[in-house]
C-alpha cells in the first residue's frame, strides 16, 4: 500500500492522517476565524486532522494601556508566531489589520483570503447614524486612525478610549460608557453581530485600516506540504489590494499604532490605492490615491506613500514618534481635549 517515497515523507502516506495544528488567539472574534479556516479546509481535505492551538498573546492581557506604548500591533501575533517557529503549530490565522508589516525571518503569508466588508462600522443603541450624535457626544475608539479622520469630520466630538475584545467593547456601549462606538464591520459580521451595525461609514469619510477585513494565513518559509494545503483559500483580488496596501503603510512607517488609513480596490482590471495621513487631533488629514496596475500593487503602495510623505505625512508621522511614551499624549481621553 505505501508508495515508495513513504518512509521519507512519512506524513503524506495515505495510512497517516495529515495533521495541521492552527494557532490561534483566544477571543471569539480569533477563534471564530480560526475555525472559518479548519471548515473551509475540511471541506477540500476531509481526511485532514485540524487542531486549534490557542494562545493568550501580550495584546490580550494588556487592556488598560495604549497599544501604542506597549509596542503596537505585534503584541497580537508574536506568541503565534513563535509557535509557528518552533513546531507546536503550522499555520496562524490572522486578521491582516494586525499583522506588523515586518515578518520574522523564516515566516511567509502565504495566503490572503476573499475580503470581508472592509468598512468602519458605527454602532450605537441611541442613534442612527454618525452624523445624528449631537455636539458632544461620546464616541468610543482606541484607533489612532478613526480618531484622525473622525475628528476632522466632526471635531466636537468626544473621542473616548475603548479597549478589548469585540464583544467587550459592545458591553461597554451597552452600560452607557459611550454614546457610539466604532467597530469593524467584518468582526461583527464574523461574530453573527451584524445586526448592532447602524451604519458602515463612508471610505470618504472613515478609510478603513490597511488590511481591514481580509484574513492572512501564515506559515514557515519552505513548507510546501502547508503552503499546497492552504493555496485554494487565496484570493488573487484581495492578495494584490492587501500587498499595496501593506506596501503603502510599510513605507511610512512600519508597523505601529499611527494614524493611517489605506484601502485598494479594483475596477475593470485597474487598482485604485486611497491613502491618508492625519494628526491625531483632525486638524489636519492628508488625503491621497494612485490608480495603476494592480500587477504593481507594491510600486503602486510606495508610490502614494512617498507622495504623502513629500506633502507632510513625514510631519505628521513624527509628531506622533517624538514622545518615547506615547500613552498619555496620544490617546485622548475626553477631558483632555475638551
Ligand atoms: N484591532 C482589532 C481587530 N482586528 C481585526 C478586527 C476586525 C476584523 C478585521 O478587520 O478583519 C478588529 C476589531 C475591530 O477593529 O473592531
Amino acid at each position: 500500500m505505501n508508495p515508495p517515497n513513504a518512509l521519507s515523507t512519512p506524513v503524506s502516506s495515505p495510512n497517516t492522517p495529515q495533521i495541521l495544528n492552527i494557532a490561534t488567539r483566544k477571543s471569539p472574534l480569533a477563534l471564530w476565524q480560526a475555525e472559518h479556516i479548519k471548515a473551509r479546509l475540511l471541506a477540500l481535505y476531509p481526511d485532514l486532522q485540524v487542531n486549534l492551538v490557542t494562545f493568550v498573546t501580550q495584546g490580550d492581557k494588556i487592556l488598560d494601556t495604549s497599544l501604542s506604548k506597549i509596542g503596537g500591533k505585534g503584541l497580537f501575533v508574536k506568541e503565534l508566531e513563535q509557535a509557528l517557529l518552533d513546531g507546536r503549530a503550522d499555520l496562524a490565522v490572522h486578521s491582516m489589520k494586525d499583522v506588523p508589516m515586518d515578518l520574522p525571518e523564516g515566516l511567509e503569508l502565504a495566503v490572503i483570503c476573499e475580503r470581508e466588508d472592509p468598512t468602519d462600522a458605527f454602532v450605537s443603541n441611541q442613534y442612527k447614524k454618525l452624523a445624528d450624535l449631537p455636539i458632544g457626544a461620546r464616541l468610543g475608539t482606541s484607533s489612532l486612525r478613526r480618531c484622525s479622520q473622525l475628528q476632522h469630520y466632526r471635531p466636537d466630538l468626544r473621542i473616548v478610549d475603548l479597549r478589548g475584545n469585540v464583544g467587550t467593547r459592545l458591553s461597554k456601549l451597552d452600560a452607557g460608557e459611550y454614546d457610539a462606538i466604532i467597530l469593524a464591520s467584518a468582526g461583527l459580521l464574523r461574530l453573527g453581530l451584524g445586526d448592532r451595525i447602524r451604519e458602515r461609514l463612508d471610505p470618504t469619510l472613515s478609510l478603513p485600516a490597511v488590511g481591514q477585513g481580509a484574513l492572512g494565513l501564515e506559515c514557515r518559509i519552505g513548507d510546501t506540504r502547508v503552503s499546497d494545503l492552504i493555496a485554494p483559500l487565496a484570493d488573487a483580488k484581495t492578495n494584490s489590494c492587501v500587498r499595496a496596501e501593506r506596501a503603502f503603510n510599510h513605507r511610512l512607517m512600519g508597523g505601529c499604532q499611527v494614524p493611517i488609513a489605506g484601502f485598494a480596490t479594483l475596477k475593470q482590471g485597474e487598482m485604485t490605492l486611497q491613502g491618508r495621513v492625519g494628526s491625531i487631533d483632525g486638524q489636519e488629514l492628508l488625503k491621497d490615491e494612485i490608480v495603476g496596475d494592480p500587477a504593481q500593487a507594491e510600486l503602486l503602495g510606495k508610490t502614494l506613500a512617498d507622495r504623502l510623505l513629500a506633502a507632510g505625512a513625514d510631519r505628521l508621522l513624527a509628531q506622533v514618534n517624538i514622545f518615547p511614551d506615547q500613552d498619555a499624549q496620544l490617546i485622548p481621553s475626553s477631558d483632555q481635549h475638551h
